[in-house]
């Protein structure tokens, strides 16, 4: 590993001393990024914590994913620096950092021929080598896996057989077989209904609460946001513009600024919850 340390990076939040470099997950510091001609991230500096449940949110299109994606090394900064737990990104090799993170894609590529069981096993792939025999340790990860998710019983169905709900849970099961500290999911409610939605937070909830895995997401859907994250990033044309707690952050003002609608927020047991009353004039 490369000895340069992560820089203290003076936040709102870190200076109330709610948390600190020692424990980001992920450390962005004055991260540029640009595609051709067209620069999509503009000076980005950001921690995550770990333990905590994060999600970004923003208009489409001002640069989420791309920001997600550059966090987990699979875009190329322009300028700038990624930390994660305080190492540059760039000491980690594919298989160490696969073994500290999975990132579950908006869209997978959907194996036709596999079956729930077998794509499972692929998030083994990080552990294997040719020197050691895990068969033991792979199979008890997958069954664990399956178990969380709620997706033993499919285990012998084909990816492609399955509904847009169970999909979505054997890919986080997959992403779990891989034992990760921090999962990185990009808009995994996208397509699913609202009874379903609900499932796959209250997974990611009841995985942060009792594995204290460490939750890095995007998200459209406010309230979602709102009632499951402890930390959320708000950005508007490759900027971040915000970061706080949903009450800090979620905001009549904030909505009217960066989605351009009229809305009503109400505060109920230190839960927020948003009601869309239409478009600003
Ligand atoms: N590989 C690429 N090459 C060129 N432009 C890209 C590439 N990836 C993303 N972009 C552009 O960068 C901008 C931000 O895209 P990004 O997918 O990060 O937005 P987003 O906030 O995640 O959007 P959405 O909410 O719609 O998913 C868009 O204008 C997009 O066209």
């Amino acid at each position: 590993m490369d000895t340069v340390k992560a820089p203290t990076i003076p936040q709102t939040k870190q200076d109330k001393g709610e948390y600190t470099n020692n424990t980001a997950a992920i450390l962005v510091d004055h991260v540029f990024l640009s595609f051709g001609p067209k620069q999509v991230l503009k000076d980005i500096t950001w921690s995550v914590p770990s333990g905590q449940i994060t999600t970004l949110i923003g208009p489409n299109g001002c640069g989420k994913s791309t920001l997600l994606k550059a966090m987990i090394g699979h875009n190329t900064i322009s300028e700038g620096s990624i930390y994660i737990q305080n190492e540059p990104l760039s000491s980690y090799t594919n298989k160490s950092l696969a073994q500290y993170m999975a990132f579950l894609p908006q869209v997978p590529d959907m194996p036709r021929d596999m079956t729930v069981e077998e794509l499972v096993y692929c998030g083994r792939f990080p552990y294997q080598a040719w020197w050691k025999n895990t068969a033991q340790e792979d199979r008890l990860a997958v069954d664990e896996a399956l178990e969380i998710t709620k997706t033993s019983h499919l285990r012998e169905q084909l990816i492609p057989s399955l509904s847009g709900g169970e999909r979505q849970r054997v890919w986080i099961a997959m992403a779990l077989a891989q034992q990760p500290q921090l999962l990185v999911l990009d808009e995994p409610t996208t397509y699913l209904d609202i009874n379903h939605q609900f499932e796959i937070m209250e997974l990611l909830k009841r995985l942060n609460e009792t594995k204290g895995l460490t939750v890095l997401m995007v998200l459209h859907e406010l309230n979602l946001a709102a009632q499951y994250s402890h930390h959320i990033g708000v950005m508007q044309e490759g900027r971040l513009v915000t970061t706080g707690s949903a009450q800090e952050v979620i905001t009549e003002s904030l909505l009217h600024d960066i989605f351009y609608v009229r809305s009503t927020i109400e505060t109920v047991d230190e839960h927020v919850y948003v009601k869309i009353k239409g478009l600003c004039d």
